[in-house]
């Protein structure tokens, strides 16, 4: 029987009439800008640049009548026309502001567009960098590379409850946005792009080529060896110990889980990570602001969020998440559907 939230008191309150073991909430490419409504790149889709930041304090009403345990923001969280009008900062005060309104903590990942408004150090000390909310670390033993990996990669794990885990990771680890020029991780991401992608403008798609080769874009992104293999690690530990894993991206790296054009890179390597894992339950990305979904043949979850920024301003696009110990019950609100999500059986 399914119950209203809302209809309850207090923390984490049911949606399917089964007291869930902890509730959390998921939005994606928020992209607010301080500028008229506008349309992507193929003027295929509506932009609603300012009503944006109203759908984000919709959603942050709506939990705090829930209190989910957190929330994670998918990325894009301000769109990048913020720089041209130098308006950057101002506008991630503003939708700070929004989260401020939230009582309960937000885990943030990058994308695309936090490196056209600010630069990797600078977001390494900011308010986006939510990995000082957690003891990066924690009891799992890793050695000193890893340490220095994980210090230069925007990525962390945490546990909320005994038997879960949340990985969050840094899907532009490898990229030529937020990467100096001429750093070896700048270096070599410009080379698997020119590889790949014949333009001069790298962010048009390479000609000729459909399905997932036009990935090799300069808008996405990937995760270099050493986050794959520190993202081995977390889950070796997590298999040991009998977890459930959900990853969380920017990009998404399913193909039949977004329009290929947003996958991440090496979204191949990532996969065959994850199918190494018993642990690994869901992926959850942004990016594709048409969202999607997919099981793969794994059994894992990969849902891409539906982006608010593509949201018109009758709707909304967000979810709450109600985590049980043999699922997920996935409660969309406007675009995004309801969901239930059993986990692999092992
Ligand atoms: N087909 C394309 N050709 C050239 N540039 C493109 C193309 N698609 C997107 N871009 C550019 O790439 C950047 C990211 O695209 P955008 O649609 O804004 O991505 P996002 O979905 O992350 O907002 C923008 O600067 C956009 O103008």
């Amino acid at each position: 029987m399914l119950q209203l939230e809302g209809q309850h008191s207090g923390q984490a309150k049911m949606f399917d009439g089964a007291q869930p073991l902890f509730v959390f909430g998921v939005i994606a490419d928020v992209q607010y800008a301080n500028v008229d409504n506008g349309s992507n790149y193929l003027k295929t889709r509506r932009r609603y640049y300012r009503n944006s930041v109203t759908l984000l304090h919709d959603a942050v009403e709506h939990w705090n009548g829930i209190a989910p345990h957190f929330i994670v923001q998918l990325g894009d969280l301000i769109d990048g026309l913020n720089k041209k009008h130098n308006f950057s900062a101002k506008a991630l005060e503003i939708v700070m502001k929004e989260f401020q309104r939230c009582r309960t903590k937000i885990h943030h990942v990058w994308g695309n567009h936090e490196f056209y408004n600010f630069t990797r150090e600078y977001l390494m000390s900011s308010i986006l960098n939510s990995k000082v909310l957690e003891s990066a670390l924690d009891d799992i033993s890793v050695n000193p590379e890893d340490h220095a990996a994980e210090a230069a990669i925007y990525s962390y794990h945490f546990s909320p409850t005994p038997s879960f885990r949340f990985v969050l990771l840094d899907a532009y680890d490898l990229s030529v946005l937020g990467r100096k020029a001429p750093s070896k991780k700048y270096n070599q991401s410009l080379k698997i792009l020119q590889d790949k992608n014949k333009n001069q403008n790298l962010n048009c798609p390479p000609e000729g080529q459909c399905g997932t080769e036009q990935r090799f874009v300069q808008f996405n992104g990937g995760f270099s060896k050493e986050q794959l293999s520190w993202l081995d690690k977390i889950l070796t530990y997590a298999d040991k110990n009998l977890e459930k894993v959900t990853i969380i991206s920017h990009l998404p790296v399913h193909p039949d889980s977004t329009d290929p054009i947003c996958l991440a890179w090496n979204y191949e390597e990532v996969l065959s990570v994850l199918h190494s894992h018993k642990s690994v339950v869901c992926f959850m990305a942004g990016h594709d602001h048409d969202g999607g979904y997919h099981m793969d043949h794994r059994g894992i979850h990969h849902v891409t969020m539906e982006g608010v920024i593509e949201t018109p301003p009758d709707t909304n696009a967000f979810a709450t998440v109600y985590v049980h110990q043999d699922r997920m019950i996935l409660k969309g609100v406007g675009r995004v559907s309801d969901r239930i999500m059993l986990y692999p059986s092992t």
